[in-house]
């Protein structure tokens, strides 16, 4: 302790000037001498990357003697002995230089010197050992690329059919065109106007009706393959599975529920009904309905014969069941008899919407239901009061291993039997999810999507459009849009319905609240232009159609539509799939749609069976980027013309708006 203190209270003798020049004049001369020894022995530089020298060293080391280039390297530390050492950098790229290598690096302009003419990085020598080209991100996949990967190969290798095939129907000659029709049905089709047949039917008809062996009832030692098909809305898809339908099971003899078509609304059903009641008349096939609009017990009265007896085989009132899902469901887990194990086809029409209902599991349960169970599930479902007396009635072959008190000895010579049940599936717009597709188990599926192709097209290039969401519209359709501010939306209404001619027309939008207002605003409104006008003026008569209203409003509604009581039907999606009505001249997006689906299935209910029409989107500012967004990644921008209103065009309308807009104001703040 006193040590220290002394020794740090002892003045420092000072440094002179000439004792500093020795003292540095040793250390240089020990440093050259450091340098002579370490060039005669090789290594020395590794090793003192590897932490045996200390940083002082390094630094003198390594600085000269590493060129960054090859250029560097060839011509050697001592080319030019009067360069100015090269100030220190940082390694630019780590993928190229080892960081924890502290080696000196070439200046900027050395750098752009040595690089070679492709400007391409050049392999460095570094001591001996080359340093590798700096790696480089590869370029990302292309979009196309990308939506190819991991398809399934059934999709992969779709067939595509021309938007603009037809084929004559033959009348008198069975089969003479290869469709397959009969003679009988044939008659009848022409009987509907239906002359030709349009390009999806051309495809799926004589798919499901030409092969003999196909059209068999139950093929339980070699199932059928699955159909997708994806065809453009009004183009024919209901006909294209109702006329094989009823082909096929005409020539049924007993009364067994054997086509199963599930559709997403009631009025579909209805609408699809309708269709096989046209074509299946004089055929005496039984077409049921399960919707929930009546009550279970009616239903369930409807469409199963024998409710009190087990039967293995089922019972049932209907060759044709066409459903919506939940109401499916409720027969499947509740109505004795009610079986699936006859089914030939299983027909799901709107597929992709379809699919993205989850309810229930409803898909899981109705593919179950047409497997073969083991017989204890089958006592387990059964009602208790039944389960004494499982009494055999026909069952489907492929589960005849169920059959009780017959005693059956399994061989090698045995055939696996499986299901007959053969799925169908239909939309504008596809599913391209492959977990939706796997969730069906299609049974080697066959996939045929109506599609223009270009002669520029590839192959690919039908099923990547699918799988892109460009789906296909009707030729006969123009599309245009308006971009407002949000309060003049009313008023370009007004304007399309009163100088664009709009009338037989669907106007869509976003909730039944905004369905209400624009109904209200609507008939002020013509009240308001008709006072202004000559006394034969007829004003429109518009008429809400939502899902608020009960089932027999909706069913009226929808026939004073048809007839053109109504002139314009203001709706939300509801209707907005599906949804056949002839007349239907104009859809109007009056709140633009929210996706491309959407979109399709909305001005899809125009422009149907070769027939024009055009279809409005009114977009507001805020939203125009969005929307053309939307459209743009679907390639169709170009097809939707902008119509641009000024003041003038709507100058006459103003004072009516005005006035209805007062009322309304009224009306609400009341
Ligand atoms: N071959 C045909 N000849 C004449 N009209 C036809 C023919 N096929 C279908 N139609 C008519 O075309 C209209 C549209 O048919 P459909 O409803 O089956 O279309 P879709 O493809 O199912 O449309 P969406 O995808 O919108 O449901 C119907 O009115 C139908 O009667």
């Amino acid at each position: 302790m006193t040590t220290e203190t002394q020794v740090s209270q002892t003045p420092a003798k000072p440094i002179t000037n000439k004792e500093k020049t020795k003292a540095k004049k040793r250390y240089l001369k020990a440093k050259k001498d450091r340098r002579k020894r370490r060039k005669s022995v090789p290594g020395l530089v590794e090793k003192a990357h590897s932490g045996l020298e200390d940083e002082d060293e390094l630094e003198d080391v390594a600085l000269p003697e590493v060129p960054a280039t090859e250029e560097h390297a060839q011509a050697g530390p001592s080319s030019n002995p009067d360069a100015r050492p090269h100030k220190k950098r940082k390694v630019a790229d780590p993928g190229l230089q080892d960081p924890e290598e502290n080696v000196k690096q070439a200046s900027p302009e050395d750098d752009l010197a040595s690089l070679p003419s492709t400007s391409k990085p050049v392999p460095t020598i570094i001591n001996g050992l080359p340093s590798f080209p700096a790696p480089r991100r590869p370029d990302a996949p292309s979009k196309k690329t990308l939506a190819l990967q991991g398809l399934d190969t059934a999709l992969a290798g779709a067939e595509l059919i021309e938007p603009s095939t037809v084929l004559p129907i033959v009348p008198d000659e069975e089969d003479e065109d290869g469709t397959g029709l009969s003679r009988r049905m044939k008659k009848r089709l022409r009987e509907l106007s239906v002359t030709e047949l349009f390009a999806v039917q051309t495809a799926v008809i004589p798919m499901l009706l030409s092969n003999p062996r196909q059209r068999q009832l139950y093929l339980p030692h070699g199932s059928p393959r699955d159909l997708c098909v994806s065809a453009p809305t009004g183009s024919g898809k209901t006909l294209a599975y109702v006329v094989p339908i009823i082909e096929i099971l005409s020539h049924r003899t007993v009364t067994r529920l054997r086509a199963l078509v599930v559709l997403p609304t009631r009025d579909l059903v209805m609408q699809v009904r309708e269709t096989f009641e046209a074509v299946g008349k004089g055929r005496g096939l039984k077409i049921g309905m399960a919707t929930g609009q009546h009550s279970f017990a009616h239903e369930q009265a409807q469409l199963i014969a024998d409710q009190a007896t087990r039967l293995q085989g089922g019972s049932s009132r209907v060759d044709i069941l066409i459903c919506t899902p939940g109401r499916l469901i409720d027969h499947l887990a509740g109505t004795p008899n009610f079986s699936l194990q006859h089914l030939r086809y299983l027909v799901i029409d709107e597929a992709d919407r379809l699919l993205a209902q989850s309810f229930q599991d409803w898909l899981v349960q109705v593919l179950a239901a047409t497997r073969p169970t083991a017989i204890s599930d089958v006592l387990v479902m059964t009602p208790p009061s039944l389960v004494d007396v499982p009494a055999a009635d026909a069952l489907a072959p492929a589960h005849r291993h169920l059959l009780r008190g017959v005693s059956h000895i399994h061989t090698d010579l045995d055939e696996k039997t499986e299901p007959t049940c053969q799925k169908l599936l239909f939309s504008a717009t596809l599913t391209r999810d492959p977990a939706k597709i796997a969730s069906l188990h299609l049974n080697n599926p066959r996939y045929l999507i109506v599609q223009s192709t270009s002669e520029k097209a590839s192959p690919d290039d039908g099923v990547l459009n699918l799988v892109m969401e460009k789906f296909t519209m009707p030729a006969s359709l123009s599309e245009h849009m308006i971009v407002c501010d949000s309060a003049q939306k009313p008023l370009m209404l007004f304007y399309l319905v009163h100088k664009h001619g709009v009338s037989n027309a669907l106007i869509f939008t976003k909730s039944a609240e905004s369905t209400n207002r624009l109904v209200r605003l609507f008939d002020f409104f013509e009240s308001a232009l008709a006072s202004e006008k000559a006394p034969g003026h007829q004003p429109k008569v518009l008429q809400a159609y939502s899902s608020e209203l009960g089932a027999a409003d909706r069913k009226s509604i929808l026939e004073r539509f048809k007839s053109q009581e109504v002139n314009i039907l203001v709706c939300s999606d509801l209707i907005s799939r599906g949804i056949d009505i002839s007349h239907v001249s104009h859809v109007v997006s009056y709140d633009a749609p929210v996706d491309m689906r959407k979109y399709v299935h909305r001005v899809g209910r125009t422009a149907r069976a070769g027939r024009a029409g055009d279809a409005w989107t009114l977009v507001e500012e805020q939203e125009a980027r969005y929307f053309k967004a939307l459209l743009n990644a679907a390639d169709h921008l170009d097809a939707v013309k902008r119509l641009r209103v000024v003041e003038k065009d709507v100058a006459s309308l103003l004072p009516s708006y005005e006035r209805a807009l007062g009322q309304l104001k009224e009306v609400y703040a009341r």
